[in-house]
């Protein structure tokens, strides 16, 4: 009975799939659009998302989607996007619309400068109650660079506290929009979405460009691993078309395959059989690795490739922030190893190396796009599979140039020369990653926020004030290893809450920086190692020795806790031994019993001293770390 049932809706969905086909053949290329919407974090994008999808039927209002298209678990708890996602829509059986969702973090800005390469037009969404944020003005500038339409649109109009009016002013005044151009919508409510903002996309977002009757070629947009079809890679065709069964070749890896599978995305994968010229939808390529999809690749028909031009391709995504990973107690490094494996495969932009620690023991290197990102992969990690890591402080890479030209980029704290390696070793220079910083503020916060930048070893660039006049906007640059040391979370607190953080690569510059080692009984805990500006050496430290008592046990021995950097001890503590009264229990007068109680406490001693460890446990790395 089940199994019938099972059947039947596998028919049904087979149809439905035949209809959307049938439907989707029915309308020319003229009437597809290609756009993205594109905004700073929290200001309604994934909410617009879901609008647009019920008013065009993918979704129906009843179901109560909230948020379709942030797919994974983490995205949902947190309220955030962090891997854009696309779906097509059909209005009124006329127009084709598809949709590139983006992320909003700062960490995940090379997704939206993929998604907004690959689109022809994009939905530029300010949030009514905050106006223009950082991220606002940091996605306006890419979208105009890589010149597609832009749609400025106000959200959230139905809150009480917004401030229309005074947004448009700034909309107007700094992102040099029409005061006609502007279209005020709520995503909540839906207000004027289908009025308003459904005609705009169709009116100013240019259809798509292409040879239909060309050699095909795809431009890869994004790929995710999926544990039964593999990977799946989404692509926008741009010229000619593909269908089930074609053979194709990379021509990024000139690696060839045969497509499995073609589709659109409906919001999920929903097969169509062939994709033609202005379509965005997937393939199933039959590709084992993930890392084989080059996003930014051209595909082409296998034995065509000479016959059509290769797209530049997009830049790479390097992962600028590290972290030491260790399994907690009593949990298997190697099915650890396992989850986090399975976890990259859908997560190219993670890097992982192996790592000994004499501290922690076997485990990992991971490298993240940001300090999010290393917080949300960690979250994932835990909610997904249930494991437990003890996770390091996020470190940068540092760039050593020596004399003979040659460089070598330091991931790992404990790996950074000390100052006799740095002789010996003909150092010329070593350096630190900076970023160009983006922070908007409410004018009265200026001072204290250019303090901020200062005592973080951050350099003062622009200062603009809106001509709204209650909001500033600060451009600077700022070492990324103090971005990295909660810069944002001291910003907010010192704003409560009101200052926007956006920020861009902005290279190498030298930097007067060392190693600082945690030493326990003249042992080195390396897995802490730290590297810290000379100037913040002491004061770190003092801080760290401290810290790191409080969190050790009284041991049976006495323990001193060093901070050193350079060959110097800097700060020092001490724990006084636990004297464990081995003869309290004992009536006096039993001498041969207390000797022999004496020589084994001696013997225990010995042991213990021979084997020079003290007991560290790993709550205590664990509090440490979290501090
Ligand atoms: N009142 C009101 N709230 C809205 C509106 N649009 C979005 N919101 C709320 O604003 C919050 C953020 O919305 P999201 O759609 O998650 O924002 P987002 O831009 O996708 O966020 P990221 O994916 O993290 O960048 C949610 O609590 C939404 O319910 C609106 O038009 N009116």
């Amino acid at each position: 009975m089940l199994r019938m049932k099972y059947v039947a809706s596998i028919g049904h969905i087979s149809r439905l799939h035949h209809t959307i086909q049938s439907r989707i053949s029915q309308i020319p290329i003229e009437n597809y659009r290609i756009f993205s919407i594109v905004a700073h974090i929290d200001h309604g994008k994934s909410t617009l998302s879901d609008r647009l999808l019920e008013i065009t039927g993918v979704i129906t209002k009843e179901a109560k989607n909230e948020q379709v298209l942030d797919k994974l678990e983490v995205e949902r708890s947190r309220g955030i996007t962090i891997k854009a996602q696309n779906c097509s829509m059909l209005y009124k059986d006329k127009f084709l619309l598809q949709l590139i969702d983006t992320p909003g973090h700062v960490d995940f800005r090379d997704e939206v400068r993929r998604a907004v390469f690959a689109v022809d037009g994009a939905i530029l969404l300010v949030d009514a109650s905050k106006g223009v944020q950082a991220q606002t003005v940091a996605n306006f500038k890419m979208a105009k660079e890589s010149t597609v339409t832009l749609i400025p649109a106000i959200n959230k109009i139905d809150l009480p506290n917004s401030e229309v009016d005074r947004v448009e002013k700034q909309i107007i005044q700094e992102l040099g929009f029409e005061k006609n151009e502007i279209i005020k919508i709520s995503s909540k409510t839906g207000l004027n979405i289908q009025e308003q903002l459904l005609p705009a996309i169709i009116e100013s977002i240019p259809s798509p460009s292409g040879n239909t009757n060309g050699p095909f070629r795809g431009l890869l947009i994004d790929s995710w691993y999926d544990s039964y079809q593999g990977v799946i890679l989404l692509i926008r065709v741009l010229d000619g078309f593909i269908k089930e069964g074609d053979k194709i070749v990379s021509g990024q890896t000139r690696k060839k395959y045969e497509v499995k599978k073609v589709g659109i995305m409906y919001p999920n994968e929903t097969p169509t059989g062939t994709l033609t010229t202005g379509q965005v939808g997937y393939i199933i390529p039959g590709m084992k690795n993930v890392k084989d999809a080059l996003l930014g690749d051209t595909l082409f028909h296998l034995g065509q490739e000479s016959k059509a031009k290769l797209l530049p391709g997009f830049k790479e995504t390097k992962p600028m922030v590290f972290v030491g990973a260790f399994p907690a107690d009593g949990i298997d490094h190697k099915i650890i190893e396992d989850d986090i494996n399975r976890l990259i495969l859908n997560d190219r932009s993670v890097e992982l190396h192996r790592e000994t620690s004499n501290a922690l023991g076997q485990g990992w290197r991971l490298g993240f796009l940001g300090s999010l990102h290393a917080t949300v992969f960690k979250e994932r990690l835990e909610k997904e599979y249930g494991s437990r890591l003890i996770i390091c402080q996020p470190s940068v890479p540092y760039l050593i140039k020596y004399i003979d030209d040659k460089d070598q980029l330091i991931k790992n704290p404990s790996e950074f020369p000390n100052s006799t390696s740095r002789r010996t070793t003909r150092i010329k220079t070593i350096q630190e990653p900076y970023v160009e910083v983006l922070t908007s503020i409410p004018t009265e916060y200026v001072g204290c926020v250019i303090q901020l930048i200062e005592n973080n070893r951050g350099e003062q660039k622009e200062l603009n004030y809106l001509n709204t006049e209650d909001q500033a906007i600060i451009k600077y640059y700022l070492p990324l290893a103090e971005l990295v040391d909660d810069f944002f979370g001291k910003l907010k607190s010192l704003t409560r809450g009101y200052a926007t953080l956006d920020y861009d690569d902005a290279g190498y510059k030298d930097a007067d920086v060392v190693k600082l080692e945690l030493l326990v009984n003249g042992k080195s805990l390396d897995a802490l190692s730290k590297v810290v500006h000379r100037s913040q050496v002491q004061k770190v430290g003092k801080e760290w020795v401290k810290n790191f008592r409080e969190y050790l046990r009284s041991q049976l021995y006495e323990v001193v806790i060093q901070a050193k950097y350079d060959g110097k001890v800097i700060a020092r503590e001490t724990i006084k031994a636990r004297k464990k009264d081995v003869l309290a229990k004992l009536h006096a007068s039993d001498v041969s019993r207390r000797k022999k109680l004496l020589a084994k406490q001696k013997e225990g001693k010995k042991q213990l001293k021979s084997i020079g460890n003290i007991q560290i446990p790993q709550d205590a790395y664990q509090a440490f770390l979290r501090k």
